[in-house]
């Protein structure tokens, strides 16, 4: 094989990070076999802060900039990158990661929340670039194909129950619903265009006494679609307090669920609003103390009670009953952990849409209250941009009941979001209001194309998409279409002002493709939910054409329907460039298995996702390269995943149980074995054979010594830094085993 064969492999955050203590000394071996080697890049939050503040830290433990560098190297032709699920971190969490790396030795400075001095502004600024969806959309360098594979669906309808959660029954009389705003949201206020010419653009803010403020000065290729909107916080807070009233009198739970994590400017201001109006009695009473203390309503709760820490016990213990009292006046809320009375709004990270909205689908319309039972629940998503298709799939579930995983069909998502398309372009164009004002867009001269009258607070959001990346989309999605023949439906509404001018682009890219006989349509994203819901519930096949948010949001959805958990999806990302990043999975990196991990030994973090990212990455040198050797390992790894899931080789839930460990242990039982069993490569049948007999011999030993491990608790001393070397103890308990990977 070529010296290009190189296969980055990122190291994260929370479960997939510990995972990948286990399963990346064998992949490193298996890999070699082939002549391709493996180099790290951390991608952790913890990483990301380390490398942002060199000077701030010591000699021996400053760290290169890994994601300054993927970047580069997602623009290069050869690059084949394994991506784990990564924290796109919270202010709460950025602040967690900070203390522990502090209380660790390293001196990065404090998050100034409010910067007061000029190098706190700097620090500030420095943060910022970790906070929220920093990697995602460096990395993603290109659009997305997220589906199931043939194996994993075959296994969830053999066994249906056994995958993740099983999907429970749906009642008609369910009172759940999605509510969302019917104006004042981005949805109306959206205006777009697309640039004739290369043209340079400014982004001002004009307050009502007419002094203008350039916030952000962009250049716009040719072709390029720009948008701008506005959220009204005042309607957004008379709606929430409208829908909690109504929450009280449905007798039902209330529920937020936003994006905080991906779009970290606008979001967690949305969030705070909805804090600030459940708990307003407390806000109400106490304004003077928490402005004093510098209670932040965008961090949740969690803020309240952490700042509160600063003021005398019995002023505590006012603030706390007070908050109390709340509950007892307000419908109770959406828990995130009701043992623990962590609420939904208790910090903005928890309750992410994209995760929380299929797992009230799959529970049959029910969602955990404070008394620790399921409940409805009213699903509060303020903005109709993407609400609809929440409110059709749910209102779909009441009249037709639950999905069956046994015969339903499969949605595989094409999704925009190269060259940081849409949202995930968002971040740096978004301004909070600071007065009464006006939002403008203008041209090189002066003209303005975008126009918005804001109130001071409300929340501006613009974003951008190039040409190419939606040409690209269309390709894919049409290359993806003549493969399948299964419908293929693009999300895109005419009557929102970017989808208007997204449609006028794909009807004409359409036209490069000799589309007969293929069902290729487009429709407002209600219409291809109701539409794709009725092909699946029949059996068939769909193929969704989607923007950012919604390639985020179906492609948890549909795999937690179908196959019990995003865990299991097949995730390529076709660089435009020319590289692949193979990312595992569609979810995220799962905080409660880390909790039960370090508590009671027990990781159960499914690595399907990594094993099918191992043979995609594997696939790319044998597709690009005619890479004999690669594709061997590739096949080899396809079998052993299909083994590993006939055998329902995935973790269980409890200690005692098979773990992650466990699960990693038989996909390379089967992986090896599968090498030694073939023979179009006599080089790699031979390395293999004596490693598949002693992972087979060995069995009940191997498995013996992880129940030996398992169910005491984990001590790794940390949790975004945790000590390396105790973790790779922890994640690597058998002996036996680890004697057979290292002599590979
Ligand atoms: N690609 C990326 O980089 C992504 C990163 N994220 C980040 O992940 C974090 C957590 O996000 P959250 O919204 O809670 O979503 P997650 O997908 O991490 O978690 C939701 C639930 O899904 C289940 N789950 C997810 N992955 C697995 C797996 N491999 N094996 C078994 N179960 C799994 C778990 O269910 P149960 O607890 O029932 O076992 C988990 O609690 C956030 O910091 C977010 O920013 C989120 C999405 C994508
Ligand atoms: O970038 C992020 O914040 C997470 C994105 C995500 O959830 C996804 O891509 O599925
Ligand atoms: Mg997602």
């Amino acid at each position: 094989m070529s010296d290009k064969a190189k296969i980055y492999w990122t190291k994260v955050d929370e479960a997939p990070y510990l995972a990948t203590f286990s399963l990346l000394p064998a992949v490193e071996k298996f890999f070699k076999s082939a002549g391709v080697s493996v180099e790290v890049k951390d991608i952790s939050v913890a990483g990301r802060i380390l490398a942002s503040f060199p000077e701030y830290l010591k000699e021996n433990q400053r760290v290169p900039d890994d994601l300054a560098k993927l970047a580069e190297l997602v623009k290069l032709p050869g690059t084949n990158v394994i991506k784990l699920p990564n924290i796109s971190a919270s202010v709460p969490q950025l602040v967690a990661t900070i203390k522990e790396l502090q209380n660790k030795g390293y001196n990065v400075p404090d998050y100034p929340e409010e910067p007061k001095t000029e190098e706190e502004k700097k620090i500030k600024d420095t943060y910022s670039k970790v906070l929220g969806s920093a990697v995602n959309p460096v990395l993603r360098e290109g659009n997305n194909i997220r589906a199931i594979s043939k194996s994993v669906k075959e296994s969830a309808k053999k066994f249906p129950d056994a995958m993740g959660l099983p999907l429970k029954p749906w009642s008609k009389d369910s009172k759940t619903h999605v509510a969302h705003m019917s104006g004042g949201d981005f949805y109306e206020h959206e205006r777009s265009i697309t640039a004739e010419k290369p043209t340079k653009i400014k982004i001002e803010f004009i307050d009502d006494a007419g002094k203008p403020q350039v916030l952000k000065e962009l250049a716009l290729q040719e072709k390029e679609v720009f948008d701008g909107t506005f959220m009204d916080v005042v309607a957004l807070q008379k709606f929430f307090g409208e829908e909690i009233n109504k929450a009280k009198e449905e007798g039902i739970l209330w529920s937020l669920h936003l994006k905080a994590t991906m779009m970290k400017v606008s979001d967690p201001v949305m969030f705070g609003f909805a804090v600030k109006e459940y708990y307003k009695d407390v806000f109400a009473k106490h304004e003077q103390t928490f402005k004093e203390i510098g209670v932040n309503t965008n961090n949740g709760l969690a803020d309240v009670y952490l700042k509160i820490k600063k003021l005398p016990e019995n002023k505590q213990k006012e603030i706390e009953a007070d908050i109390q009292a709340v509950y007892d006046k307000n419908p109770p809320l959406f828990m995130v952990d009701s043992d623990k009375g962590t609420t939904n709004l208790h910090m903005p990270n928890l309750v992410i849409i994209d995760a929380s909205l299929p797992t009230i689908v799959r529970d049959g319309g029910k969602a955990w209250g404070p008394d620790g039972k399921p409940s409805d629940v009213k699903v509060v998503i303020p903005d109709r941009c993407y609400a609809t298709i929440y409110k059709e799939i749910i209102e779909d579930c009441k009249v037709n009941g639950q999905f069956d995983r046994t015969t339903m069909g499969s949605v595989t998502n094409i999704g925009l979001m190269a060259m940081k398309a849409e949202e995930y372009g968002s971040h740096d164009k978004t301004f909070i209001a600071p007065s009464n004002g006006t939002f403008r867009v203008v041209d090189e001269n002066n003209k303005a194309f975008i126009e918005h009258k804001v109130k001071k607070g409300d929340i501006w959001r613009g974003c951008q998409v190039k040409d190419a990346a939606v040409k690209n989309w269309v390709q894919i999605a049409v290359e993806r279409s003549k493969q399948t023949k299964n419908s293929t439906v693009f999300w895109l509404d005419e009557n929102r002002a970017h989808d208007a001018q997204l449609i006028k682009k794909v009807n004409e890219y359409l036209k490069a493709y000799d589309t007969t006989g293929l069902d290729i349509r487009i429709l407002k994203p209600q219409e291809a939910m109701r539409f794709t819901v009725e092909k699946v519930r029949k059996g068939k096949d769909v193929i969704a054409v989607t923007g950012n948010a919604l390639r985020d949001y179906l492609t948890d959805l549909f795999p937690i329907l179908e196959v019990g958990t995003s865990a299991k999806v097949l995730s390529i990302i076709p660089l435009l460039a020319g590289g692949r990043v193979s990312e595992a999975g569609a979810g995220g990196s799962a905080p409660k298995h880390v909790e039960q991990f370090i508590e009671q030994g027990h990781l159960r973090w499914d690595s399907t996702a990594e094993f099918t990212a191992i043979t995609t990455a594997l696939r790319f040198f044998e597709e690009k390269y005619g890479d004999k050797k690669a594709k061997v390992l590739a096949d080899a790894s396809e079998i052993a995943l299909t083994k590993l899931l006939a055998n329902k080789q995935w973790p269980g839930r409890k200690p005692g149980e098979l773990d992650n460990r466990g699960q990693h242990y038989y996909f390379i039982k089967y992986w090896a074995e599968g090498l030694a069993g073939q023979s179009e490569d006599k080089d790699l049948q031979a390395k293999f054979l004596k490693p598949a007999k002693g992972l087979s011999e060995n069995e009940s030993k191997i498995i013996e010594e992880f129940k030996a491990a398992a169910g005491k608790p984990a001590n790794i001393n940390g949790y975004y830094f945790p000590d390396e070397d105790k973790l790779a103890l922890a994640m690597r308990p058998s002996k036996t085993l680890n004697n057979i990977i290292d002599s590979i």
